[in-house]
């Protein structure tokens, strides 16, 4: 604690000020949930079974504020323990004098003065803390720049509610606290960062809202994290135009989903949906048909002893996600489109109500941005309401015609007894003409509606893959085109998907029927976006025809680049507008010894990929233990040694899920027990899975366990093994027979130890 800083005093007057005026205002809060819980009581106590469904609505409404108000408190009371991690002193150069502002997770204002007693740390103001050098600081809010001096940036450490010691950051101090936060552990969730968001990663989370912004990160440079906080800054910022719920977090899969779930209350965004890319598609669509996981196609890949190139599984998912598929699909898309064509006149009988050549440049112009079955209901609408209004011109007409030929025989026949059968003939003709208009019209619309098709997502599928439609589309012919078109034909007759299918089908239902209103976002985030593949993110942006998407990848790590973006230009220049393209090169998960040796790992692959930089955070080399007879032992030990040093959470990781499942049942005899790899199961601190699992995750301590599968000198294998060996925060092993299981007689033997020599 900086027991002799001259503003000690001062400071911890401050927060007892702000502790004092947070406990005022939780017993005002809780004072307000008794008078509010005794209304609800006294309400419940006068309902009798007659009351209106508007007094329930009543007691709705009512319980939702309280719900809201309680939710606020509990809040509060969390805020309490840490109200503000930094402080910065600013003069505003129009304003007379410095002032002091403390930044928080959330402001706080004084209800009398109006004036900030803490600063959100997403206000406009806020960003000095996180962009300004000491000196000279502009900043922007609402549209205009104000320009300033910095004169002080303090970081406080605060835990429950007591002052631990604050310290200074200037140009020469390096950033203790983001040492201090990166030496911690890591539990089995991400954490928020709010406090140590460093300047690269808040120009990430603050670049303009209103574009789309791609950002490649290296591993651990903060991408996840950093997304999840441009959400929390989006909602700040847009608060009043967009929900949480118009959120969606696309994830790689539901293990990551729930590891990051816990950080999202703490950003203010849990409301916001998450889910996975297949998840999602298979909701939207309606289709529960089986799906091949990405990750068993993969999987098969990498346990196959055939050459990845060879595997017309891996051939046919990089097809169906391309471009050239895209492009097969639009042909496609122009023929189905020719089956809402309809241009026969709508008639009523006899009387024409629309003519077809309306209806067809209805459908083709005016409803052009609207998907198929949209446009139809629209011109069913339109046909309805020019029916109401013609029928009744028609009917009146029918009717004055022959009131004026009734007029014509009573007054103008004189034989009584013609007359009389030429009026009753007239009046029953009339009657009898009326009703054949008013039937005719009662079922002219569902009739005319009926030449319009009507598609069946799967079924319209299973069409294009026929011999005839998908021949007449193609453009090119190959041998694996048509292996791809029987393979997928027959695989669509057993009613099952590859997961590579979805995004076509995702493509598809977005011409022909849409997405459903309560499936819409309206802002987009994917994490691990390399991994996606270029029809994915076209059908999704193409689906929800937004383009505030938020896309952050690293290409280094794209496993399933067979399938995944090759690089983002893809992106940048074919499926978004105006994007945003940012880096981020500096890397906070690990140590400079394992980055060094990932980032060397990372240069035996043909792309020039950008080296991680860490920051200034050391520990051991890696080390390589050799799985000899007595393995298990040492192993014990160094579990042993690494509990002792307080490491809390363990991974080991295979390259393959048969290794991890062998591994496992290997060391539960030896008496250790790790947790085999679940989606469904959820994080825990000792678990053991594949790396194609492991990625987005992190531990404190990883061993790579090798087998009988070794890491081969191809893309793929490199990528695995630098995703792996990017997992921990401490400590990285690799347990195998030779080094070379793990590519490591190609990295320079500098970088890492062996076990004989520790
Ligand atoms: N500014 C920061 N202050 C403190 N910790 C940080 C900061 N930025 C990132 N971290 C930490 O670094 C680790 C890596 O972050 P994150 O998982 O978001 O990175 P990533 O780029 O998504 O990684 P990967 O691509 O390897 O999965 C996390 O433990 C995160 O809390």
């Amino acid at each position: 604690m900086t027991d002799n800083h001259p503003d000690l005093d001062q400071e911890l007057e401050r927060l007892s000020f702000t502790k004092a005026y947070m406990d005022h205002l939780i017993t005002a809060q809780e004072a307000d949930q008794e008078t509010l819980k005794k209304r609800q009581e006294d309400t419940l106590s006068k309902l009798d079974f007659k009351d209106s469904s508007l007094r329930y609505q009543e007691m709705l409404a009512h319980s939702n504020f309280m719900k809201m108000s309680k939710d606020q408190l509990e809040n509060l009371k969390h805020l309490r323990k840490k109200p503000y991690f930094a402080r910065i002193d600013y003069h505003r150069k129009e304003k007379p004098d410095q002032e002091v502002f403390y930044i928080g997770k959330v402001s706080l204002f004084d209800r009398e003065t109006q004036q900030p007693i803490i600063l959100d740390w997403r206000s406009p103001l806020a960003n000095v803390y996180y962009e300004g050098r000491l000196g000279e600081v502009s900043y922007e809010a609402h549209g205009e720049r104000y320009e300033g001096a910095l004169s002080l940036k303090r970081q406080y450490q605060i835990e429950d509610g007591e002052l631990h010691d604050f310290r200074d950051i200037d140009v020469t101090t390096k950033d203790e606290l983001l040492q201090d936060s990166l030496s911690q552990n890591a539990e089995s969730r991400l954490t928020e960062i709010v406090s140590t968001i460093q300047e690269e990663q808040n120009r990430v989370i603050r670049a303009d809202l209103r574009r789309p912004i791609i950002v490649q990160g290296a591993a651990g440079s903060g991408k996840t994290t950093i997304a999840l906080h441009r959400i929390s800054y989006f909602l700040y910022s847009m608060r009043d135009i967009f929900k949480p719920e118009e959120m969606l977090i696309l994830a790689p899969n539901r293990l990551f989903i729930q590891y990051i779930s816990e950080v999202l209350p703490e950003l203010g965004v849990e409301k916001a949906r998450q889910t996975t890319f297949s998840d999602f598609v298979r909701e939207v669509t309606g289709i529960h048909w089986p799906v091949d996981s990405q990750q068993a196609t993969l999987m098969k890949a990498i346990e196959s002893e055939e050459p990845q190139e060879d595997s017309i599984a891996l051939w046919m998912a990089g097809y169906k996600g391309s471009k050239e598929f895209k492009q097969l699909l639009d042909r496609y898309i122009q023929i189905l489109k020719k089956k809402y064509l309809v241009d026969q006149d709508f008639m009523m009988g006899e009387f024409k109500i629309k003519s077809g050549k309306a209806i067809k440049r209805l459908f083709i112009k005016e409803y052009n941005y609207f998907p198929y079955e949209v446009r139809v209901q629209k011109i069913k609408s339109i046909l309805q309401s020019e029916l109401r209004r013609k029928k009744k011109q028609i009917l009146s007409k029918v009717a004055a015609k022959y009131d004026q030929e009734l007029d014509k025989a009573l007054f103008g026949m004189t034989d009584p007894a013609k007359r009389k059968t030429r009026v009753s003939f007239l009046i029953t003709r009339k009657e009898e003409k009326l009703n054949e208009i008013k039937k005719e019209a009662r079922t002219a619309v569902s009739k005319y509606m009926k030449q319009y098709p009507k598609l069946k997502l799967t079924e319209v599928y299973q069409e294009l893959f026929s011999e005839s439609v998908f021949s007449s589309l193609l453009e090119e012919d190959s041998e694996s085109i048509r292996e791809m078109r029987k393979l997928t034909s027959s695989y669509l007759k057993q009613r099952q998907l590859s997961s590579e299918d979805l995004a076509a089908l995702l493509y598809l239902k977005s011409f022909i029927t849409g997405i459903a209103k309560e499936d819409q976002a309206k802002k987009v985030v994917i994490d691990e976006a390399q991994d996606y593949s270029y029809l994915e993110i076209y059908s999704l942006r193409r689906a929800f025809q937004t383009d505030l998407f938020t896309i952050v990848g690293d290409l280094a790590q794209g496993i399933y680049r067979y399938r995944g973006l090759k690089h983002w230009d893809q992106l940048k220049e074919d499926v978004f507008h105006k994007v945003n393209y940012l880096t981020l090169q500096k890397t906070y998960r690990t140590t400079i010894e394992i980055m060094n040796a990932a980032n060397e790992l990372l240069m035996l692959m043909p792309d020039n990929l950008p080296k991680a930089e860490p920051v200034v955070r050391h520990g051991e080399k890696p080390l390589f233990l050799e799985k000899q007879a007595d393995w298990m032992e040492r192993f014990s030990e160094l579990l042993h040694h690494l509990e002792e040093q307080k490491m809390t959470s363990y991974a080991i990781v295979t390259k393959t899920k048969q290794e991890a499942v062998q591994a496992a049942e290997e060391l539960k005899e030896a008496g250790h027990d790790f947790q085999a790899f679940h989606e469904e199961q959820g994080m825990s601190n000792r678990m053991i899975l594949p790396a194609y699992l492991a990625k987005g995750l992190e531990f404190d301590v990883v061993f790579l366990y090798c087998d009988q599968y070794p890491y081969r000198l191809t893309e793929l294998d490199i990528k695995m093994l630098y995703v792996a060996m990017t997992r921990p925060l401490h400590s990285l092993f690799f347990i195998g027979n030779e080094p070379a299981d793990f590519l490591l007689t190609h990295l320079d033997s500098s970088l890492y130890h062996t076990d004989a020599q520790v």
